[in-house]
């Protein structure tokens, strides 16, 4: 479902004499559906670039992702939002609140993109929010003023609620509590079970162990790295 190769990232400073900082070179691992694969690697070694390329924000300098039959590397701007629909999902700890939208549709929004039908969006979504114990008075308001913990459950119940084929975790658990974290655990593992392909970086290393198949280090695609 997601493929990798020979992936390369180098950042050009231009505040900085055009430094060019090569970041990773020759990365390259797939994903099967059902698989869930751990990023890790050190601090700075390049984890979360090689999400960033993954879900089309950064550019890679050479290589190839292909995600659902797509090579995001060359993809139009406009192939890479129709991924980001139907395909593709992304979940990390903040939520990018669109003000004055009811937390309930904030949640359905990604099914109603989709156009699925309204009172089944509305359901996966009070379904979702109830899991992960939003209460409902906080419903019918925007999760601007929210806490930062109910603003991160917000996000992860909008990032679960369309079923999609490849799903990309930005350390989906961090500062979450007890309760709250087996919660998003168990929605990985349904992913899983419904044929999700998933990339995340967790460094909660008991979540890691409990949903990863696999580790990819990517200090193994560190230029220059032996
Ligand atoms: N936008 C950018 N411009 C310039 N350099 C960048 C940019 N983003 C990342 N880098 C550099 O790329 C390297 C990898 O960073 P990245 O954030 O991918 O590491 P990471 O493995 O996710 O680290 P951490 O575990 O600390 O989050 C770092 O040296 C970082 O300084």
């Amino acid at each position: 479902m997601i493929h990798v190769e020979n992936l390369a990232k180098s950042f050009t400073l231009h505040t900085q004499g055009s430094a060019v900082i090569p970041v990773i070179a020759g990365a390259g691992f797939t994903v099967a559906p059902g698989e869930c694969v751990a990023l890790t690697g050190e601090s700075g070694a390049g984890k979360s670039t090689v999400l960033r390329i993954l879900y089309g924000n950064y550019l890679a300098q050479g290589g190839s992702v292909r995600i659902g039959g797509v090579d995001i590397t060359r993809a139009e701007p406009r192939e890479i939002l129709r991924l980001r629909r139907e395909t593709l999902g992304y979940v990390s700890q903040f939520l990018r609140v669109v003000p004055r939208v009811p937390t309930l549709e904030v949640v359905a929004e990604p099914l109603l993109a989709l156009g699925r039908p309204e009172a089944e969006a509305l359901d996966r979504a009070r379904e979702l929010l109830a899991r992960l114990r939003i209460p409902e008075r906080l419903w019918s308001l925007s999760p601007t003023t929210f806490s930062g913990g109910e603003q991160q459950r917000v996000n992860i119940a909008r990032g679960f609620a369309h079923a999609y084929p490849a799903l990309l975790l930005d350390e989906p658990t961090a500062s979450l509590d007890a309760v709250n974290r087996e919660t998003v655990l168990e929605l990985i593992e349904e992913a899983k079970a419904g044929g999700a392909a998933i990339v995340g970086i967790f460094h909660d290393l008991a979540a890691r162990a409990r949903v990863a198949d696999r580790e990819v280090d990517v200090s193994a695609f560190t230029p220059g790295a032996a």
